[in-house]
């Protein structure tokens, strides 16, 4: 089956996901609503705290316009527990067989985290068309992108690590890239002190960028 449709959808209404960190599960909902009103629909709310399950359910319940999914999804083990909260997606970091093989069998589509030509053509070869970079500035960045489109046509990308905002613009201008990832649009100070408006604001200035670069 290809894995292109649902993931195709989901991360065409977002020309940047943020990678979001949740501690306190009080600050889920608040959070969810500032990225909504700077206009960011996909959320990614990453399982590395023990806040992250709830978080992902507090928002679907009381935000439901959002599209959340889960990140940092390791193990088939964990993919079972994103798929049983119904979230939208789930994103890896990379793909190993065990958890491509769990996601073959799974209702919740998974972004997987590629790295080199290898694994790019690993997940072609299971059908999926949508794939994460991780660690993208670190491993070539928008240039190694770039190279990889002639060999790889087919395949696009989320670029995910050490992006920000002014990184962002020059990833969106790829033909290959269909939407950048990360955590710049969360600052962690902003989230505990409950800084909503600049939330908001970094979410709503985010935006402007897919109307400097439309696809
Ligand atoms: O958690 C995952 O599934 C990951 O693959 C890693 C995240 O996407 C990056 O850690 C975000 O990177 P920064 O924007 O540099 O903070």
């Amino acid at each position: 089956m290809s894995k292109a449709g649902p993931l195709a959808t989901i991360l065409s209404q977002a020309p940047v996901i943020p990678v979001i960190q949740i501690e306190d599960v009080a600050n889920a909902v608040p959070l969810a609503r500032a990225l909504l009103a700077g206009g960011v629909r996909v959320l990614e709310v990453t399982l590395r705290t023990e806040a992250a399950f709830e978080a992902i359910r507090r928002i679907q319940a009381e935000v439901p316009e959002a599209i959340v999914g889960a990140g940092t999804v390791l193990t088939p083990d964990q993919l079972d527990a994103v798929a049983n909260l119904e979230a939208a997606f789930a994103v890896s970091p990379g793909a190993t067989p065990a958890l491509l093989d769990a996601a073959a069998g799974s209702p919740v589509p998974l972004l997987p985290g590629t790295t080199t030509a290898s694994d790019v053509m690993a997940v072609l070869e299971r059908g999926y068309t949508h794939m994460k970079l991780f660690p993208a500035e670190a491993v070539g960045g928008a240039a190694l992108l770039s190279s990889l489109a002639a060999p790889l046509p087919t395949a696009r990308f989320c670029p995910t690590g050490g992006i920000d905002q002014e990184k962002a613009k020059r990833y969106l201008a790829l033909p290959n890239v269909v939407c950048v990832g990360g955590s710049w649009l969360t600052p962690r100070d902003a989230i505990r002190q409950s800084d909503w408006n600049r939330i908001t604001e970094l979410a709503r200035t985010t935006l402007s960028l897919r109307e400097q670069n439309p696809q």
